[in-house]
């Protein structure tokens, strides 16, 4: 089976910055997130992956092709839906028309078959009602959606989407779940957040990235049980603890190696990243 997405060795540099450092990662069909502090380098992979942005090191494959080439790019974007991180553009244009605009791009020619597939991804995202208002209209997590209807045009075998559940309401966040549980079994989704509640609902499957490495790789669950027996509740913080934040019950949960006899708490996937990621990604996951 080709893999849908296969990087190896993959760096790129921007002037004096580092954003991804020798990221050799391979994706399976289903959802996957990609998890990691800011300005860890998610945004970036995502660019390489959906052919915006040229790695300066290390070989990428996209749906068994190469984007370095004009035609395997061609041929990728075809197969490829993309929700970039927002951009104020196309703020004049309704959701409909904007979609529409999409859809000719990716040479949807029939009209008639064009304007159904615009209607069932905007009523798909729940924008059905809004189709014919501008998007600068909408507010920040309904131009969201009209991101994602657009990436979900044609019914893409791989969909790239750069923090999709960022200015959600819980309706639309679980709407958006339902939306990716609908795709078929064969699809390949890489999302990426900065939420490890939205990995453990939405992806089976998660990359942590920090500092433009991949720190982590595998399954969700796995990521919860690096941190078995490693999560305890205190009455302060411990100097055992890799990370600790207080509780809204006002004491402290602390990651790290805990002391005999500590009031252990079932971990889960955000207390495996913790022990990860460390004190960088604490404050995003405590707040
Ligand atoms: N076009 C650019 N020019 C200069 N530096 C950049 C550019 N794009 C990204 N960087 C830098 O590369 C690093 C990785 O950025 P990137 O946007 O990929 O991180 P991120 O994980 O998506 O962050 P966030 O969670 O804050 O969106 C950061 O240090 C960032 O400042």
């Amino acid at each position: 089976m080709t893999l849908p997405v296969a990087l190896a060795g993959v760096g790129k540099r921007f002037r004096g910055t580092t954003a991804l450092q020798d990221v050799t990662l391979e994706l399976r069909p289903g959802v996957t997130g990609l998890l990691g502090p800011n300005g860890a380098g998610k945004t970036t992979l995502l660019r390489i992956v959906a052919t915006a942005l040229s790695p300066d090191a290390g070989t990428v494959r996209v749906l068994g092709a190469d984007p370095a080439d004009p035609a395997g790019r061609l041929a990728i974007r075809r197969r490829l839906g993309y929700l970039p991180q927002e951009s104020g553009a196309y703020s004049g244009f309704t959701a409909f028309s904007f979609v529409d605009y999409v859809a000719v791009l990716k040479e949807m020619t029939d009209r008639s078959a064009r304007h159904a597939e615009v209607r069932r991804v905007l009523d798909a995202v729940g924008l059905g009602d809004r189709a014919h208002q501008r998007i600068r209209a909408l507010s920040g997590g309904m131009r969201r959606r009209v991101g994602l209807a657009q990436a979900l045009l044609g019914h893409p075998d791989l969909l790239v989407l750069d923090e999709p559940t960022v200015g959600l309401d819980p309706e639309q966040r679980l709407r958006f779940r339902e939306v990716l549980a609908g795709l078929p079994d064969d699809a390949t989704v890489l999302l990426s957040t900065h939420l490890t509640e939205d990995v453990a609902a939405l992806c089976p499957t998660v990359v942590v990235l920090d500092s433009g490495r991949v720190l982590f790789h595998g399954e969700t669950t796995a990521l919860a049980a690096l941190a078995d027996g490693r999560v305890w509740d205190a009455e302060a913080p411990d100097p055992r603890a890799a990370v600790s934040w207080r509780t809204p019950e006002g004491r402290f949960r602390n990651v790290g190696s805990p002391p005999p006899g500590a009031a252990l708490v079932p971990a889960g996937p955000e207390h495996g990243y913790l022990l990860l990621t460390g004190s960088t990604a604490a404050e995003q996951v405590a707040s």
